[in-house]
């Protein structure tokens, strides 16, 4: 199945371990690898309408010939679709088709869709397997390891999910090539992240060029991007699955980002990911703040993401600057809140991020004027 430029990584977690598997053009051969973990010899295929045109057939073509009974649901395109009513639509087309038990629901899109057919699949009948195809960069270097799945509410950002490990990661880059530009630089953004966090090399890479050969879809530097990136993703989820320590290092730029998320409306003017790149903009200017970290490595954060494309200030919502409060009172409802108090992933520099539980809010605020300000 595997072309011979492929990479295979394990995500080590006992009995519910699997492969990640990177290389271009994987999709046409999927079907063996899917029914090799499959448990039985029918698949449910959720993808949504951007890519079913591009891929849905080959997907549908390759498991077909691997023996499998195939149904599929075309979900809408972006971050709306992680929404209680898609949930429920999946879910009674799923069980329109009578799944089973050893259903396997294939993944097949970006981060919206492994995080929705992911929830689905682990409430179906109690719980079904599942694998995931990602389709997009950030979810080939990020979403689709790890098993965090869930929806957006009211209440804010994937605020009801599970974890649920998948059984297989098929990453093949060929289809990033259909990709939409500002797609790419979202998940850029997860990208740099894992520099931010703990790989300083992996940074100063993507500062001397990397960056911008991800960005024009360099072959190369794509496959070092996404096997850097599942790598550290792999090697923290296997220590902290359920997220009671180090696993909260991965968010960051997230408690920001998902606020600036929830503020501008899902699917609203900024992607997860580029909100993600202003998140860690200002998680940088509030670790100099606090004195934790040097004005110049926060400098370099902003300015790199500046120079790839992405946004790095807030952006405003019918003409307004977003508010600096509403975007504070988002925060109290992370997921990494304890005791009424959010734990941030704060930095000592790049490549030195660390969790901090002693935050003062107003300077928090602070951070968030200055950046709403830059934006008027
Ligand atoms: N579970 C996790 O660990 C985790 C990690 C990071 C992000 N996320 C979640 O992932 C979501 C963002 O994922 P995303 O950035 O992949 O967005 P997405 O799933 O919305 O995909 C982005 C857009 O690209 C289109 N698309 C996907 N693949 C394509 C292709 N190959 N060619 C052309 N168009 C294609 C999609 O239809 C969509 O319009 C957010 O909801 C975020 O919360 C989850
Ligand atoms: O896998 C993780 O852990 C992450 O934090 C990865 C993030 O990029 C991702 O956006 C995740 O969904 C955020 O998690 P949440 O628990 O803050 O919703
Ligand atoms: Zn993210």
């Amino acid at each position: 199945m595997s072309p011979a430029s492929s990479q295979t990584l394990r995500v080590d977690l006992g009995d519910r371990s699997y492969d990640i598997v990177i290389g271009s053009g994987l999709l046409a051969g999927c079907g063996e690898a899917i029914r090799a973990v499959s448990r039985g010899k029918r698949a449910f295929i959720v993808t949504d309408d951007n890519v079913a045109p591009h891929y849905l057939d080959i997907v549908r073509t390759s498991l077909e010939q691997a023996g499998m009974r195939v149904d599929h649901a075309i979900m809408p395109a972006g971050e709306q679709a992680k929404s209680w009513d898609n949930l429920g639509r999946l879910l009674d087309a799923m069980l329109a088709v009578r799944s089973e038990r050893k259903t396997m629901v294939v993944a097949l899109g970006g981060g919206v869709i492994g995080d929705l057919a992911g929830f689905a699949a682990s409430i179906l009948l109690r719980g079904v397997d599942f694998v995931q195809v990602p389709t997009t960069l950030l979810s080939q270097v990020d979403s689709s390891v790890g098993g965090k799945t869930g929806i957006n509410v009211t209440q804010g950002k994937n605020l009801v999910g599970t974890f649920y490990q998948p059984r297989l990661v098929l990453a093949d880059t060929a289809v990033l090539r259909t990709l939409p530009v500002r797609e790419v630089l979202a998940g850029y953004a997860e990208v740099a992240k894992y520099g931010l966090i703990d790989d300083p090399h992996l940074w100063d890479w993507l500062e001397s060029g990397g960056g911008a050969a991800i960005a024009r879809l360099d072959e190369q530097a794509l496959q070092r991007a996404i096997l850097a990136s599942c790598t550290a993703k792999a090697r923290v989820v296997a220590s902290d699955e359920r997220e009671s320590g180090v696993r909260a290092l991965l968010n960051l730029g997230h408690t920001f980002g998902h606020a600036l998320e929830a503020e501008g409306g899902y699917g609203g003017p900024l992607l997860h990911g580029e909100a993600v790149a202003v998140g860690m903009v200002m998680a940088f200017d509030l670790s100099v703040a606090m004195g934790l970290c040097p004005p110049a490595d926060a400098a370099r954060v902003r300015a790199h993401l500046a120079a790839v494309g992405l946004p790095v200030v807030p952006p405003q919502v019918n003409g307004q600057p977003m508010n600096a409060e509403r975007l504070l009172a988002h925060m109290a409802s992370d997921k990494k809140v304890s005791d009424g108090k959010v734990t941030f992933v704060l930095a000592h520099g790049i490549g030195q991020s660390i969790l901090c539980r002693d935050v003062d809010p107003p300077q928090v605020l602070q951070v968030l004027q200055q950046a709403v300000t830059v934006t008027t």
